[in-house]
């Protein structure tokens, strides 16, 4: 585990896209394609900002799209798929890309993402961190030892907060009631894991998956286990690390 901590936001994000960067061009220089998983929210507004402006054989590069609600209309501006076609999609060149359907016969979108990420590693994920400490729409308790690649799995109210909090819904009623996530397992599988996990509003969650076991109850502490995994975070979400340490 690497840890890095910047000052602001923007910086973390910068950093963490020059690091993505980096390890894309070093997949397309080996294999030809590289192959990423793309997390969306709050915390990758920077990153995404920063990553579509790098260096990038776009081109070469196989995108996929780390969870969705079931259910929640593509318009809707909660919708994930809205989210990575506004700032990611719409500006780079991207050679393929696989978004999670969730308005789609699920049984269908899920077997054919789990057959598409199955196909060869994937070269970087870019993993999120919930308030929940989620990861993907993994809540607590997070089942880590479910092997397909994809599934549907019920959102908790905590995760649900977060996102009336966030002001993508105006109630708990509104957020749909489960999402297609792609599974700590398959999450685990990537070559290299790169967390970007700024502002305040994750300090705690921060603390827990730094602080606590590997468990269940904190899914990001899953996380320290990945050989390659390395967490970007501003002085806002390292606040409560000095607590501690
Ligand atoms: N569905 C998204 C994920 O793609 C993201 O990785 C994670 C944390 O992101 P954020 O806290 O910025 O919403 O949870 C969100 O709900």
């Amino acid at each position: 585990m690497k840890i890095h901590i910047f000052e602001s936001a923007d910086q973390s994000g910068l950093e963490a896209a020059r690091e993505s960067a980096r390890i894309i061009n070093e997949a397309i220089a080996v294999n030809g394609t590289a192959r990423i998983v793309l997390s969306t929210g709050a915390s990758q507004f920077e990153f995404l900002e920063h990553v579509v402006k790098m260096d990038i054989a776009w081109e070469k590069v196989e995108m996929f799209h780390l969870d969705e609600y079931i259910g929640l209309p593509v318009e809707h501006p909660a919708s994930f798929r809205k989210y990575l076609k506004e700032r990611f999609l719409q500006h780079v060149n991207i050679g393929t890309f696989w978004l999670v359907d969730g308005e789609g016969d699920t049984n269908e979108v899920l077997d054919h993402l789990n057959r598409e990420i199955s196909k060869a590693p994937v070269d970087l994920a870019l993993i999120g961190i919930g308030e929940n400490a989620h990861i993907a729409f993994n809540d607590p308790p997070a089942d880590f030892e479910d092997e397909r690649p994809f599934k549907v799995v019920d959102l908790s109210d905590t995760c649900k907060m977060q996102q009336v909090g966030e002001g993508w819904f105006a109630t708990m009623e509104d957020v749909p009631k489960q999402a297609i996530s792609m599974s700590v397992q398959q999450i685990l599988k990537s070559r290299n894991i790169i967390s970007v996990v700024p502002r305040q509003s994750k300090a705690r969650a921060i603390q827990d998956t730094l602080k606590n076991e590997v468990d269940v109850n904190t899914p990001a502490t899953i996380m320290k286990t990945h050989a390659n995994w390395s967490l970007y975070l501003d002085k806002q979400s390292s606040s409560l690390i000095y607590a501690w340490c």
